[in-house]
């Protein structure tokens, strides 16, 4: 299996942690089926990319060479990419290549992307041009099979990037001269230069699975032309029929309605969404939805997940191992249906007698973990949690309950020190709230209703949600409250 990956001169945004958690499950799927060492699932890291030359050109101090710069800005973000997707509970591919080490390979018969350009020449398909190689996309008839799109439509789509070099509006680049003052480059047959895009997936899938291989994966944007034209380049390359025997595309990640994107500007970092919340919430929330349709990422959405963890680990049993129940193996095999996988766990949850115990207990303790959810981590998220939001109300209730002495009310509040602030600690915080849940119900009870209202605010400015509710043999009005969040 052959998966698009970053191009690494930024933080990865949660969108692009769609693709690395799908493909994650289907690896995980293909291992238990075929054998841990049946399964090849390769990677690629996008390390030359004009996005990456500009931005390393631009702190470019001038004192190590420029290629050293974008070494280590691509360094830098690749280290923060695994972080943040082991963080996601992903495995790591058996081979994440970099394109610059396959730009040229000087070992003998190693397949590289200066190659496969010679090769497309030497049949016809590419063509040198003003120090450009193109690739000449009417010499494949079947070019645009893949994104069903009409001639008509490519021509129109590629009219934005007309250059005099160019034969045909479609043709694409395989190869560019390079500035040697501010770009990388490689010694090639066609001058000093780099690689465009497209081919440097060409090369690597050939290099690492072969000509021909069994799936080949990324995001939805990425059809046309990216795939389009990695196609055409292993095929006529090739002279095969196919590059991949099946092409799987997440949909998109979306906010109000649009894709998230750098471009857009409407990203939130892997990074920023870790700090919030552990990467199985994340994993979860992005789980729930078939790999094919739009997501409608919301931090509702998260607060759910959160919640369908933390509910499942409550009552799975504490076992260490990991295994997929055949219900739950066959909802990932019908095109990895996980909102199917997600019920199926519901319905386990939802046999367990007695917490922690049974083989239900025991079995859904042992698919979480299949799927990449880590028990430790996600109750250390839920334990420092807790303590913050613990925290916070205590901020809170010193605050209300200063202000509410200072208004003369009769309730008796045990303030403890620490720190010269005067803060309640958790225990007392509690009887603080019980405590003016009591005066209130008493005012209501009085028909005093400004006073019950009055203290019902102090508690919600506080932070506390009351929820009223009748005693249904008594008819006496109970309360009971949370911490709002
Ligand atoms: N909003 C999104 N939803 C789902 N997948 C996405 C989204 N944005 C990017 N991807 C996928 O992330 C992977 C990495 O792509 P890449 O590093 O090129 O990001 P990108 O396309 O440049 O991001 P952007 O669109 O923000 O500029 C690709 O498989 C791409 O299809
Ligand atoms: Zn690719």
């Amino acid at each position: 299996m052959y998966v698009c990956g970053p191009t690494v001169y930024d933080f990865a945004h949660i969108g692009n942690a769609r693709p690395v958690i799908v493909f994650d499950v289907l690896f995980r799927l293909l291992r238990h089926l075929f054998g841990e060492d049946r399964v090849t699932y390769v990677r690629n890291i996008t390390d030359v990319d004009d996005k990456i030359n500009k931005r390393a050109f631009e702190r470019w101090s001038r004192e190590r060479p420029l290629t050293a710069e974008i070494r280590a800005l691509t360094d830098t973000t690749l280290k923060q990419f695994h972080d943040d997707v082991d963080a996601l509970g992903c495995l790591r591919p058996s081979h994440e290549p970099r394109a610059t080490d396959f730009v040229c390979r000087p070992a003998p018969g190693a397949l590289d992307m200066i190659k496969i350009i010679e090769k497309l020449i030497a049949r016809g398909h590419a063509y040198v041009a003003d120090g450009h190689v193109l690739f000449d996309v009417p010499s494949m008839p079947a070019y645009g099979k893949l994104a069903r799109r009409s001639l008509d439509e490519m021509v129109a789509g590629a009219r934005v990037d007309v250059a005099p070099y160019k034969r045909d509006p479609t043709d694409f680049v395989l190869w560019k001269p390079s500035d040697p003052e501010q770009e990388p480059g490689w010694d090639s047959p066609w001058g000093f230069g780099r690689p465009g895009w497209h081919i440097e997936c060409s090369a690597m899938s050939g290099a690492l699975l072969g000509e021909e291989f069994d799936i080949h994966g990324g995001g939805i944007d990425l059809v046309f032309p990216h795939h389009e034209n990695e196609i055409a380049q292993s095929c006529c390359a090739f002279g095969t029929t196919r590059m991949a025997a099946f092409w799987m595309h997440n949909g998109f990640l979306m906010v109000e309605g649009e894709k998230m994107s750098k471009s857009l500007g409407n990203f939130i970092t892997i990074r920023e969404l870790l700090n919030d919340w552990p990467g199985d919430v994340i994993r979860l929330n992005m789980l729930k939805t078939h790999y094919r349709q739009p997501i409608d990422w919301t931090a509702k959405g998260l607060e759910e997940s959160a919640g369908t963890l933390g509910d499942w680990f409550r009552l799975a049993a504490p076992g260490q191992g990991e295994a997929l129940s055949p219900s739950l193996e066959a909802a990932l095999a019908d095109d990895l249906n996980t909102p199917k996988m997600m019920a199926e766990l519901h319905a386990m949850r939802n046999r367990i007698r007695v917490p922690q115990q049974g083989a239900d207990a025991e079995d859904l303790a042992r698919n979480l973990a299949f799927l990449g959810f880590d028990r430790a981590r996600f109750e250390a998220w839920q334990k420092k949690n807790e303590a913050e939001k613990l925290s916070t109300l205590n901020r809170r209730i010193a605050l209300g309950s200063a202000a509410y002495r200072l208004e003369g009310h009769p309730v008796e509040i045990t303030m403890s020190s620490a720190d010269g602030e005067t803060t309640p600690s958790g225990g007392e915080a509690a009887t603080v709230i019980e405590n003016l849940i009591a005066a209130r119900l008493a005012a209501r009870k009085a028909k005093n209703f400004a006073e019950s209202d009055r203290i019902r605010d102090e508690l919600v400015a506080m932070g506390i949600a009351l929820m009223d509710a009748k005693d249904p043999a008594t008819g006496e009005l109970t309360t009971t409250w949370k911490v709002a969040r």
